[in-house]
């Protein structure tokens, strides 16, 4: 049996006119990777924002563990967010100032880890995903897919036991797009841990192992992949 480790129940979101989120129900089981996939404005980009607490949606609640968090005061689901969650986006949203090891090593900062003891694991991370050598260049000095595993290793450097994604390999060719699924998958659902996706690409939407699908603002299909199709590999 499966833990079902996030699960939301009936949200809504109104824009003005524009119904982002009309009655959404969904629930993830822990180590499971998951795609959002949908036309642009069906509201992917909404319904993970509500399932990651980054917004609280009009209505419908939210369930980490056992514990609701659409509920949570604005500080209390900061300090969710950055213990509990990881978070990659299309643009990897990385300090240009800092180099690799140092945005990797901020994650574990803004959680009160001292900056000496954080480069040590933020290190570790870059090299789990294949960027040993690479902790000291600055995020420009990197490859589109390079700075992407560097947002992977900042998502996971905190233990986050779930990562959200959104569009994570959007500007990427299609051999990088597979090299960071790659590194998601590994570092994610490799390890036991909880991916939520949300992607255009059918091909990133394959290698997961559930692809629920959105329309005007509701779930219109929520399937299992070909088992052969999905998959971690390293
Ligand atoms: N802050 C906002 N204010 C007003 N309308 C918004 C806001 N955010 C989203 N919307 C609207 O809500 C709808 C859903 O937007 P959302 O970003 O969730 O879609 P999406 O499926 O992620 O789209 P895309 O694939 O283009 O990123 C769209 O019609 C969008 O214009």
């Amino acid at each position: 049996m499966t833990n079902t480790i996030l699960q939301a129940v009936g949200l809504t979101q109104q824009y003005g006119p524009t119904r982002a989120l009309d009655g959404v129900s969904i629930a993830f089981a822990e180590g499971t990777a998951t795609a959002i996939m949908g036309a642009s404005g069906s509201g992917k980009t909404t319904l993970l924002h509500a399932l990651a607490g980054i917004r609280t949606p009009d209505t419908g609640t939210v369930h980490y563990a056992g514990s609701e968090i659409s509920g949570l005061s604005d500080a209390d689901r900061s300090r969710l967010r950055r213990e509990h969650f990881g978070f990659v986006f299309q643009q990897g949203l990385l300090v240009p100032e800092l180099t690799a090891v140092e945005n990797v090593a901020l994650a574990l900062m803004l959680n009160g880890t001292p900056r000496r003891q954080a480069i040590g694991p933020a290190a570790q991370w870059l090299a789990a995903l294949g960027l040993a050598g690479l902790e000291d260049r600055r995020i420009g000095e990197l490859s589109g897919g390079q700075a992407q595993r560097v947002a992977i290793a900042r998502a996971q450097v905190t233990g986050a036991r779930i990562v959200f994604a959104d569009e994570p390999t959007g500007a990427l060719d299609s051999v990088t797009s597979d090299e960071v699924m790659n590194a998601l998958l590994g570092s994610t659902v490799g390890r036991g841990q909880t991916l939520v996706v949300v992607t255009h690409d059918p091909s990133v939407a394959a290698r997961c192992q559930r692809v629920v699908t959105v329309r005007d603002g509701r779930i219109v299909a929520d399937q299992p992949t070909q088992p052969a199709a999905a998959g971690v590999s390293q």
